[in-house]
């Protein structure tokens, strides 16, 4: 099985541009591939964590990653996915954001150890380009109607769009033109709502280096939940990789109360488990559910993840005292924290029959 293949079957693959075409590619060489995420904030949660996670697929896989902070769209802000134009950040704000991005991300990838990753930002290649190369080298070769027909934009017409929103596509796309020239990247991946972004990039690639330029585009989907309900949202919000916004037990709980419906999808998406220990535990969810060994083991392979075996640790020793009561080795803290945090079951409903009438 190639990496496509394993992203096939992990059902992790929303829209390609050429599936043959990379499919082959990634048979026939280790490829350099790139996802970007922008400083919005200082944290990121787990729907930008889906992205990253394909990458470390790719890197297993061999294949060199190139994470980029966006420290220049950062400042302009992405319109896809959004029915109104964004507040501009402060050049500060956008700065403190890229710092504590990169750290979360050097907790996920092993920067200089054993992960094959480049970190790169943007804002290198593009804060010193003057207005007029930006519309001579650039501008020129996007079509307007071509612009305007993408779902990020066109959506946004009846409300308005700035002009500043509006060139975001070309800042992203002069991203990837700028990593396939020097460094060989020939894929970008990214989130369903990043197929305009992407697509862009092509176009202005192939404009610039010939129709022949090998380089390709992959979306990942949307996750749904069973119930209907958004992922990754709990009634306290997002779920943050910040310990500090959501802490490594109240992460682990997430994972942990996770539908039987959903959980070997998640298995699927966000482990790196096998497929047939995935399998295995599919079984289990179907023969014996009660005890949500499937569960306990995405809560754990997310724990372990994000925030390491000694967090992993102290979320399980809290998670088994409460469960069976013996709360005596916790400290008052970790009780409290425990009892913030514990799930909220709601009892089924009492169906009421009426005896008269
Ligand atoms: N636009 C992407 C982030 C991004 C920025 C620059 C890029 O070159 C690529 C991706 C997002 O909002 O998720």
């Amino acid at each position: 099985m190639n990496i496509i293949e394993e992203l096939e079957w992990r059902d992790a693959i929303n829209q390609q541009t050429d599936a043959e075409g990379l499919k082959e590619l990634v048979t026939e060489k280790k490829i350099s591939l790139y996802c970007g995420v922008d400083p919005t904030g200082d944290s990121m949660h787990i729907g930008h964590l889906i992205p990253f996670m394909m990458m470390k697929r790719f890197q297993l896989a061999g294949h060199h990653p190139y994470i980029l902070i966006g420290g220049a769209t950062g400042t302009i802000g992405d319109p896809s996915g959004r029915t109104s134009e964004r507040q501009l950040q402060t050049m500060e704000q956008v700065q403190q954001n890229v710092d504590a991005l990169t750290a979360q991300m050097q907790n996920l990838f092993d920067f200089g150890g054993n992960d094959d990753v480049t970190m790169v930002n943007n804002y290198d290649w593009t804060h010193d380009l003057t207005l007029l190369d930006f519309l001579r080298d650039y501008g020129k070769n996007f079509n307007i109607n071509t612009m305007l027909a993408k779902d990020i934009v066109s959506s946004r017409l009846d409300t308005g769009i700035s002009f500043t929103e509006f060139t975001y596509q070309i800042l992203q796309s002069m991203d990837y033109l700028h990593l396939f020239k020097h460094h060989d990247v020939q894929l970008q991946i990214g989130g369903a709502d990043q197929w305009g972004n992407i697509t862009a990039g092509l176009d202005l690639i192939r404009k610039k280096e010939g129709s022949e330029a090998k380089a390709f585009g992959l979306t990942i989907p949307l996750m749904l939940k069973a119930d209907g309900t958004k992922f990754g949202k709990t009634a306290g919000g997002a779920i943050w990789l910040d310990p500090k916004k959501t802490t490594p037990f109240e992460f682990f709980q997430f994972w942990l109360n996770q539908d039987d419906r959903d959980v070997i999808k998640y298995l699927k998406f966000f482990t790196f488990l096998t497929q047939d220990e995935i399998s295995a535990l599919a079984e289990k969810v179907a023969t014996e559910p009660h005890k949500r060994e499937a569960q306990k083991t995405l809560a754990r392979e997310m724990t372990h993840f994000v925030h390491g075996q000694k967090a992993l640790d102290e979320a399980e020793k809290i998670t088994s005292a409460l469960f069976t009561g013996d709360v005596k080795n916790l400290t008052a803290d970790e009780i409290e924290e425990g009892f913030k945090n514990m799930p909220t079951f709601e009892a089924p409903k009492e169906e009421k029959t009426s005896l008269i009438g």
